[in-house]
């Protein structure tokens, strides 16, 4: 079984409108409600490709309903913890013709004894599961917490995915995680570094394998993906053709596209096109990929 835990679920209100101007009133002329979250967002498009996962984490409040509402209408499980203050946050992603703004909630505060019962799911876990723990965390956490969850997995032959910037994700990696997800930008904030072309992104990417990740699949938008995996193979993608709709999820979905990719076949490279052709989908749609829509793109790229 596949597990996606999410720290900090969040409604996402994405809006358009023509032109953004800050200190104005501003009105929208498309406006959309999507429950989300990476994690929550990995399950809809695992479930969406036909792979059953359980969505872990913490919600509350009306928002909180509304995203496991959501999240149930796809037919994907959840085994949150509803936290009895607060509402899970509201990211707000003001798109224009021009440019994509966003305004991301804090989320609320997660008690001690709420991080124990979800420590006490996660002991229940059993070898061959996957766990991917995705997304920021509320700022009142520390940033050992995955670190704290992997440290507790340790040896118990359960596959875990990391999708998390800076110390949430450094910290995991004397763990050897199964897969992370850097973007590239993300990944050279990590080591405060400017990456100008695939060869210094392969470096980094090598870098952090060094450190003790497995698999590092860094995506670049829409300049494509490169994973550098463990059985020493590099795999470089361009993104396939298609129109840009939104890009939000597109992360999430690579990732979800990789996991079922190497659970079909049992390949890296397989799973990294369909990790690439499932981010790709989701991009060059308002809503999150579908199997149909990845499988056509698949078709179009170079495996
Ligand atoms: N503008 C785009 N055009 C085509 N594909 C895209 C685009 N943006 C994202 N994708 C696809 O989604 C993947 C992940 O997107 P990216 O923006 O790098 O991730 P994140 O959302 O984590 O920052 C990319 O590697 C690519 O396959
Ligand atoms: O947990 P974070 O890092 O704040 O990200 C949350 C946001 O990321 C998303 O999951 C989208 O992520 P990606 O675009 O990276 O796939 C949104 O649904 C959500 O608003």
């Amino acid at each position: 079984m596949i597990y996606t835990v999410t720290f900090n679920p969040a409604i996402d209100y994405i809006v358009r409108m023509p032109e953004f101007v800050p200190g104005a009133t501003n009105r929208v002329n498309y406006e959309q409600v999507l429950g989300g979250g990476k994690g929550i967002n990995v399950s809809i498009v695992l479930k969406n490709l036909g792979i059953d996962s359980t969505a872990l984490g913490f919600i509350s409040g009306f928002t909180g309903k509304e995203i496991t509402r959501q999240l149930h209408s796809f037919g994907c499980k959840s085994d949150f913890i509803e936290l009895p203050d607060g509402f899970s946050r509201i990211n707000v992603k003001i798109k224009t013709n021009e440019q994509e703004t966003e305004v991301n909630g804090q989320g609320p505060d997660i008690p001690e004894n709420a991080i124990e019962e979800l420590f006490a799911k996660l002991d229940k876990l059993t070898a061959g599961d996957t766990l991917v723990l995705a997304g920021s965390i509320p700022k009142t956490l520390p940033d050992d917490i995955y670190e704290k969850i992997m440290a507790r997995l340790e040896n118990r032959n359960i596959n875990i995915v990391v999708d998390a910037t800076k110390n949430l994700l450094l910290n995991v990696l004397k763990y050897r995680p199964f897969l992370i997800k850097p973007n590239n930008h993300e990944l050279a904030e990590m080591f405060d570094v400017t990456l100008t072309c695939n060869d210094d992104i392969i470096t980094y990417a090598k870098k952090l394998q060094d450190m003790g990740a497995k698999n590092v699949l860094v995506s670049m938008g829409k300049d494509g993906a490169i994973l550098v995996a463990e059985d020493g193979s590099i795999t470089y993608s361009p993104v396939p053709k298609g129109k840009l709709v939104n890009s939000i999820g597109a992360g999430d979905s690579m990732v979800a596209g990789f996991l079922t990719g190497y659970i079909e076949t049992n390949s890296y490279e397989k799973a990294f096109y369909m990790g690439v052709a499932t981010g790709s989908a989701s991009a060059f749609s308002e809503n999150l990929a579908t199997r149909s829509e990845v499988e056509a793109l698949l078709k179009t790229l170079n495996n």
